[in-house]
C-alpha cells in the first residue's frame, strides 16, 4: 500500500505523492491522468498533484514537480512548497534544507507555528524575471512591463510582468469589479490560445489595504479562481516594493491576504521569502494499482485535526480586523 497527502498552504489544495513508495517509475502521461483523475473531484478536488521524488543534485533533500490540474507543468509553485517541504522534513527529520524544483534548488525552512496546530514554513521564491528573453510575451511593443498601460488588456489598469519563474502579470485595483469580472475576463482571455503570452500567464489583481498590507486574488494557469497563489502573492510583493518606490532590500515584512488565508513575504534584492501556512488535511491510504486505475473509492481516508486548527486561525485573523 502507498500514501498520498492531501495539503494545503493558504487554502490553495494539493495533493502529494512520494514516487519514492512506487515499485515502478511512472510515465508522464500516467502522472498527467493521474493529476486530471486525483483533481477533478476526489476530496472535492485540487489545484494540482505535488510529485515528491529523490533529488540527483548533492544539495537537496528531495525534488517537487507541480502538475496543474489541467496537466500542464508549472515551473514552481510557492504553497505547494511549503507542504512539500513540511513533508520532507518530517520524513528526514531536518528543518532547513534545500529542494530541487524545475529550474532552481531552493532553500525552506521550518518556522514557528501560525497559531496552535498550524504548522509553517519559510521558502525561497527564486529565480526574478522581468525579462521577456525569460518570459515570453508578444505584442505588447516593450521587452519589461512595469507600471504599464495595455489597451488590449484594461482601459484603465497598469501591469507588471514577473516570472518566479513561473509568469504572473499584476495589477493593483481599487474596485471589487476589477478583482472580479475584470479578473475573470482577463484571466481566461489570457490562458487560451491569445496574442500575448503563448505560454499562458498567472493574472493576480492585488488592492493595497494599508502599508505593506495587501490582499492578492489570483486567476492561475491551467486552473482558474484558485484560493491563493503563493508565487502570486510572492510577486505582487516585488511588484508592491516597486510600485511604492522604496528600492531597498531587504522590504519590510509584507502581510498578504487571500481568499485562502494570509502569508507573510519580505523582498529581497534577488530572490522572495514566502512565510505561511503547510497543513496536512488527509492521509489516503490505496494500493497501486487502484491509484493508477483511478480506484480511488477503494482507498482509505484518515482525516487529520490539523483543518479546524487552521479554520480557528482564519476566524481569529478575521476577529481582530473587525
Ligand atoms: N498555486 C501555485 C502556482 C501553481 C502554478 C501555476 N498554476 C502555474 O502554472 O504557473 C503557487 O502557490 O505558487
Amino acid at each position: 500500500m502507498i500514501t498520498l497527502q492531501k495539503v494545503h498552504g493558504s487554502s490553495n489544495q494539493f495533493f502529494i505523492l512520494d514516487l519514492d513508495q512506487l515499485s515502478f517509475t511512472p510515465s508522464d502521461e500516467q502522472i498527467v491522468a493521474l493529476t486530471q483523475q486525483l483533481t477533478a473531484s476526489f476530496l472535492a478536488g485540487a489545484d494540482g498533484l505535488l510529485v515528491v521524488s529523490k533529488s540527483d543534485a548533492t544539495d537537496c533533500l528531495g525534488k517537487m514537480r507541480v502538475i496543474n490540474a489541467d496537466g500542464s507543468e508549472a515551473s514552481m509553485c510557492g504553497n505547494g512548497l511549503r507542504t512539500v517541504a513540511r513533508y520532507l522534513s518530517e520524513k528526514h527529520q531536518q528543518s532547513e534544507f534545500k529542494v530541487e524544483t524545475l529550474n532552481a534548488h531552493l532553500t525552506v525552512k521550518k518556522q514557528a507555528d501560525l497559531a496552535q496546530n498550524v504548522p509553517a514554513f519559510g521558502v525561497e521564491i527564486s529565480p526574478i524575471h522581468f525579462d521577456n528573453e525569460y518570459f515570453p510575451f508578444n505584442n505588447l511593443n516593450t521587452k519589461k512591463l512595469i507600471n504599464s498601460p495595455i489597451e488590449a488588456f484594461s482601459d484603465h489598469l497598469n501591469f507588471y510582468a514577473i516570472a518566479v519563474p513561473n509568469p504572473h502579470l499584476i495589477s493593483f485595483v481599487e474596485k471589487d469589479d476589477d478583482l472580479n469580472e475584470t479578473l475573470e475576463t482577463l484571466g481566461t482571455k489570457l490562458n487560451q490560445p491569445n496574442d500575448y503570452f503563448p505560454d499562458g500567464v498567472n493574472v493576480n489583481f492585488a488592492k493595497i489595504l494599508g502599508q505593506n498590507e495587501l490582499f492578492v486574488r489570483t486567476f492561475e494557469r491551467g486552473v482558474g479562481f484558485t484560493n491563493a497563489c503563493g508565487t502570486g502573492m510572492s510577486a505582487t510583493s516585488l511588484a508592491y516594493t516597486l510600485h511604492q518606490n522604496r528600492g531597498t532590500f531587504p522590504s519590510d515584512e509584507i502581510t498578504v491576504y487571500n481568499p485562502g488565508g494570509v502569508v507573510k513575504t519580505i523582498v529581497h534584492e534577488n530572490w522572495i521569502e514566502l512565510i505561511g501556512n503547510a497543513t496536512h488535511t488527509h492521509t489516503i491510504t490505496i494500493s497501486e494499482s487502484q491509484l493508477f486505475n483511478y480506484q480511488f473509492d477503494e482507498a482509505t481516508v484518515d482525516q487529520t485535526n490539523e483543518q479546524q486548527s487552521y479554520e480557528h486561525f482564519i476566524a481569529n485573523l478575521k476577529k481582530q480586523a473587525d
